[in-house]
């Protein structure tokens, strides 16, 4: 498969390299980091190793392929989408935290695929990503039911040794992936907090109640997600993830803007068309978009 990966930071690069091993790629990104990959090849190390040389570019205007990921922070699908619209794939996929899809879907005229990713990765120097856990590629229609879209791109990833899942009902995984990352992702970063933190009583409160009403969001807008799914899934991930900074909780430490506006800030807009309060959320978003405010980061 010809594929191309938009937005070659720490997930895309891993992805991306280690979809090379076995397809045509082209990483979008930054330099010096899409240069090192000209000159030397992109390196993964950590609990993967690879050395392969994909192309890569910092103008994804006017690419083709078969496949286009998404990589960039949630807060650049926007401009990743309209920059992809010039180019002419058969398919999108979104493998980024927080409902992205639909702004995908709105802006390109290909089919768009939900995905999820629970694979670790840090980019630490140009041409160096780090896999920091081996997870899973969950991917599927953004609609939900059988696709064979899915299904070829599902083969691809597996091709390349990638950990993939092709899913039947991506509504509900979304939603409860939105709802761990309302709970978690939030709380840890205001905390300063490690994942495991969310263990304590009090603190897995909060995430809880941000979970539930993510979960009472979701059944309004269709998707079956009962209260005990969002609030077992927090749980679950606490455990396995003990160790873990969230991403959030990195972003806050490096001084940069979070993905708050598409967590939280997702089930809030999505709860007020359907008459819904969620003030768990409302006021972890008001605290995350008050401190990237105080930093000039929004
Ligand atoms: N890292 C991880 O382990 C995981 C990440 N995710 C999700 O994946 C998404 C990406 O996260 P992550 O990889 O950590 O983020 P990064 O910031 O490391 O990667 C995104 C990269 O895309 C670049 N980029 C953005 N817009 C463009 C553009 N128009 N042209 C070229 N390059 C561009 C950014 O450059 P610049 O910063 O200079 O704009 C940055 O290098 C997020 O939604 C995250 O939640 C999900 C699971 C695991
Ligand atoms: C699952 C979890 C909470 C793991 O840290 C995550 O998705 C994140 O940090 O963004």
């Amino acid at each position: 498969m010809d594929i191309v990966v938009f937005g070659a930071g720490s997930l895309g690069s891993l992805v991306g390299g280690l979809l090379a091993r076995t397809h045509e790629v082209t990483l979008v990104g930054r330099d010096p980091h899409v240069g090192r990959v000209r000159e030397s090849g992109l390196r993964v190390t950590g609990e993967l190793d690879a050395h392969v040389h994909p192309d890569a570019v910092t103008d994804g205007r006017n690419l083709a392929a078969d496949l286009a990921v998404v990589t960039v922070k949630s807060f650049d699908t926007a401009a990743a989408a309209d920059t992809l619209a010039t180019g002419d794939f058969d398919a999108v996929l979104s493998l980024q935290n927080g409902l992205t899809e639909e702004l995908l879907t709105d802006r390109l005229d290909v089919p768009v695929l939900a995905g999820t990713a629970t694979y670790g990765a840090r980019l630490t120097d140009p041409g160096h990503v780090v896999c920091t856990g081996v997870g899973e590629v969950v991917l599927g229609a953004l609609d939900g039911g059988p696709s064979p879209v899915a299904e070829r791109v599902g083969d691809a990833f597996r091709d390349a040794g990638i950990e993939t899942l092709v899913a039947d009902d991506m509504p509900r995984r979304r939603w409860e992936k939105l709802a761990v990352n309302a709970g978690i992702n939030t709380v840890t970063a205001l905390a300063r907090v490690e994942n495991g933190a969310l263990a304590d009583a009090d603190a897995a409160d909060l995430a809880h109640a941000a979970a539930r009403e993510t979960a009472r969001v979701a059944r309004a807008e269709g998707v079956r997600l009962p209260n005990r799914a969002a609030r077992d899934a927090i749980d679950t991930v606490v455990e396995q993830t003990a160790k873990n900074r969230s991403s959030m909780l990195q972003d806050v430490d490096a001084e940069k803007r979070t993905e708050v506006d598409a967590i939280s800030g997702v089930v809030v807009d999505r709860a007020e068309r359907h008459g819904l309060d969620v003030p768990t959320n409302r006021t972890l978003a008001s605290l995350l978009r008050a401190w990237e405010a105080a930093r000039g980061l929004r």
